[in-house]
């Protein structure tokens, strides 16, 4: 039994059971019903090999670091233009690092420090609010944005709190004039006050990284830099925060269970509490990806895995909690219009030597299938990209 002294006031009180010693109401006096611990509620518990070895794995050097200076120096060539040497060179680190982890993190990315120094502010004032403040615009089947702390991955209950936020019109999730258009509606808290604003700063400048990062993985498959380009007017792309509590039981819980990105890539920033493991291709083991001040985490997700036909993979990864800090984790999940259709680009399949090894599938209706299964009672697996493999 895990003795514990919550760290945290404004833990959500549904993650955790009291445990007491004798009849009658808990109390923190006297021996009747007096609280012994607090231990984590059962919907937490991860079956015991997804649980996280006690120790941490640090692989040499981790995953690849690539530095994105010569993106402030040089535009990014077009029409097959030639690069310069420094931009080549980017160019082919990019390309490894997709190959062969499915993860990268960038420094010098041209996002200005201040940006995200305040969304994360901002995600912790909001995260450090009485419950029936976040309450206000909480998330459910008709108002799909805003916070949530009962999400489920892969069927157990995640160790998490979440705001989500899309920064455009919701016209690239839904049908303008439906009910689901009006469902991708934002909800913004009153609280803290500048929320609002660091949010849509922080994410405008993400969105021209992620446009960048496009344009560089279309090179790295030998398209033209704006190859992709075209499948993000109307882009689906939204904004979370996570705040992982500190919890009483970090071996039996994940803050989020082991899982892949669906989207196109994502960009994320990560406090300086570590937690996120990416699975090694190499080996299957959990590699944690440590905290660089000021960096990103770029992953390319299931789109980008169908695009180059299995020439990239999106890897899985998850995150650990610990008993002491609370961590927070910003993701800015880039995805095209509900409209478009994914498949294998057309440049990259010869049907005699390398076919399409993926059935095309409509973006909008994959995302919604795993949407819904959030509000659904757990249960049977969601909705992932090998459904739609064609046999070898
Ligand atoms: O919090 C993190 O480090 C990772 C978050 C993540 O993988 C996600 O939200 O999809
Ligand atoms: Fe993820």
């Amino acid at each position: 039994m895990v003795q514990w002294n919550n760290p945290c006031k404004n833990i959500v009180p549904s993650f955790l059971r009291k445990e007491t010693k004798g009849k009658g109401k808990p109390t923190h006096s006297g021996t009747k019903g007096k609280i012994m611990a607090f231990v984590v509620e059962p919907a937490f518990i991860q079956a015991p090999e997804h649980r996280p070895k006690p120790t941490i794995t640090e692989a040499a050097g981790g995953i690849p670091l690539i530095d994105l200076s010569p993106l402030l120096h040089y535009p990014i060539p077009v029409d097959g233009g030639a690069a310069p040497p420094a931009v080549s060179a980017m160019v082919a680190e990019v390309e490894a690092a997709c190959r062969e982890w499915g993860f990268f993190q960038v420094i010098n990315h041209g996002v200005p420090s201040e940006l995200l120094d305040n969304i994360m502010a901002a995600a912790k004032g909001f995260f450090a609010l009485p419950m029936e403040e976040k309450r206000q615009v909480k998330r459910d089947k008709a108002k799909l944005l805003g916070y949530d702390d009962t999400e489920h991955t892969k069927n157990v209950r995640d160790w998490k709190e979440v705001f989500d936020f899309i920064f455009q019109d919701p016209a690239g999730f839904a049908e303008p004039g439906t009910d689901e258009y009006y469902a991708f509606k934002n909800q913004w808290p009153k609280y803290p006050p500048s929320f609002k604003e660091a949010c849509e700063t922080y994410a405008t400048a993400a969105n021209e990284l992620a446009f960048k990062l496009l344009e560089l993985i279309a090179l790295t498959l030998g398209l033209p830099a704006k190859r992709l380009n075209g499948f993000f007017k109307d882009q689906s792309s939204f904004m979370r925060l996570n705040y992982y509590p500190p919890c009483p039981s970090p071996h039996l819980a994940l803050g989020l269970n082991r899982h892949k990105d669906a989207g196109v890539l994502t960009i994320l920033a990560q406090d300086d509490v570590e937690g996120l493991d990416v699975k090694r291709r190499s080996d299957g083991e959990w590699i944690r990806v440590k905290p660089i001040p000021n960096s990103y985490v770029i992953n390319v997700g299931d789109i980008v895995q169908v695009w180059s036909n299995d020439k990239y993979e999106s890897a899985e990864h998850r995150v650990c909690v610990n008993s002491e800090k609370a961590r927070c984790s910003v993701p800015f999940f880039f995805n095209p219009a509900h409209y478009v259709t994914v498949q294998p680009l057309e440049e990259l399949i010869d049907e005699k030597n390398s076919p399409a090894k993926y059935n095309a599938y409509n973006w909008g209706e994959f995302f919604k299938t795993r949407k819904n299964s959030n509000f659904k009672k757990p249960g049977g697996e969601n909705i992932q990209i090998y459904h739609f493999k064609k046999a070898e």
